[in-house]
């Protein structure tokens, strides 16, 4: 991944004409070729930021700059990079798979291209139906045609807005795979998504909105390793009715039933670094007499991470 921003965001703040204050102060880097992930709850930003990149809601305050470009005083050249599919499948029922394609690459102003539509028809594996009409198609099909749809104009830039919102289990791992594989051919990809799984699946960095305000962005794996801390579990022999004192150093938690001792430890600060840590509790513990029967431990997970995120700045 090169480390040049294909999109960038100032200040951006937008203000429905209702008076409610869906963005603000938006400032936010995109580079070429990255997957970016844009996890929120429900009316927290994310279409309004996505419309205002691709010319359909407009900024009430801020700069985006696609590639450089003003996405107001150079629209036309903004739009031609960008791809959208957007979350309501919006095609011509009647049209062939090929027609809506084709003309949907026409009204980017693009010179017809049979090479580039079959690349792409393949691509989605919609080549064998490209002569049926759109209204004859299944669910997932027509979300292809619309994912064919905006690639047609060769775009540089895609934006999936909740890709698989309401798509079955395999559909939703055939998207990934479209995705990772658009992204293999340099298309830099912006998704947002409910589904924090799929940011953990896909996205090489994550952005989370709520209410308006961009609350955090972070590559995945760092926000995986700084946040997600381990804990370990310590199945004991006896019941315990309290944590012994002398074990107050540890910021160890008992279990209601007192069976078990949970241990959290990680990259967090204050916490005993690493897992050598372990090693001595676990002396302290037999010195102590306490009786282990089993020790697991296990690595919190993205959605963890996020629900507590977001409780937290609530
Ligand atoms: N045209 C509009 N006029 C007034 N308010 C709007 C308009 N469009 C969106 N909003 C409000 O702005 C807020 C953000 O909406 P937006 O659609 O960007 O959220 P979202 O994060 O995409 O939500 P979802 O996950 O439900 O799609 C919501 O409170 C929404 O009701």
């Amino acid at each position: 991944m090169s480390s040049t921003p294909v999109i960038s965001i100032n200040g951006l703040t937008k203000t429905y004409q209702s008076g409610h204050h869906a963005l603000s102060a938006i400032d936010l880097e995109i580079q070429q070729g990255e997957i970016f992930a844009l996890l929120g709850p429900n009316g927290a930003g994310k279409t309004t930021l996505i419309s205002i990149i691709c010319g359909i809601v407009t900024r009430s305050a801020g700069s985006v700059a696609v590639a450089g470009y003003d996405i107001e005083r150079d629209y036309r050249v903004t739009r031609a990079m960008i791809g959208l599919v957007p979350q309501e499948l919006t095609t011509d029922a009647f049209e062939s798979v090929w027609d809506t394609v084709s003309l949907s690459r026409g009204m980017f102003g693009h010179p017809p291209n049979r090479q580039h539509i079959e690349k792409i028809l393949r691509q989605l594996s919609l080549w064998d139906k490209r002569k049926n009409q759109i209204m004859t198609l299944s669910g997932g099909m027509k979300r292809r045609v619309m994912i064919a749809k905006a690639l047609s104009h060769e775009p540089r830039i895609l934006f999936l807005d909740e890709p698989t919102a309401g798509v079955d289990v395999n559909l939703r791992r055939d998207m990934w795979q479209i995705v990772k594989d658009l992204r293999d051919d340099g298309v830099t990809i912006i998704l947002t998504t409910h589904y924090i799984e799929e940011a953990e699946e896909m996205a090489d960095r994550i952005g989370v909105i709520r209410s308006g305000e961009l609350i955090l962005v972070e590559d995945k794996v760092a926000l995986m390793s700084q946040l997600g801390r381990k804990q370990l579990i310590i199945q004991l022999d006896q019941v315990l009715t309290q944590v012994p004192a002398e074990l107050a150093a540890w910021s160890l938690t008992l279990n209601e039933a007192g069976t078990e001792l949970h241990y959290g430890f990680g990259a967090s600060p204050g916490q005993a670094a690493g897992t050598d840590g372990i090693g001595v509790l676990l002396k302290q513990l037999e010195s102590l007499g306490i009786v282990y029967t089993d020790l697991t431990t296990r690595q919190r997970s993205l959605e963890e991470i996020f629900v507590n995120l977001v409780e937290a700045e609530a």
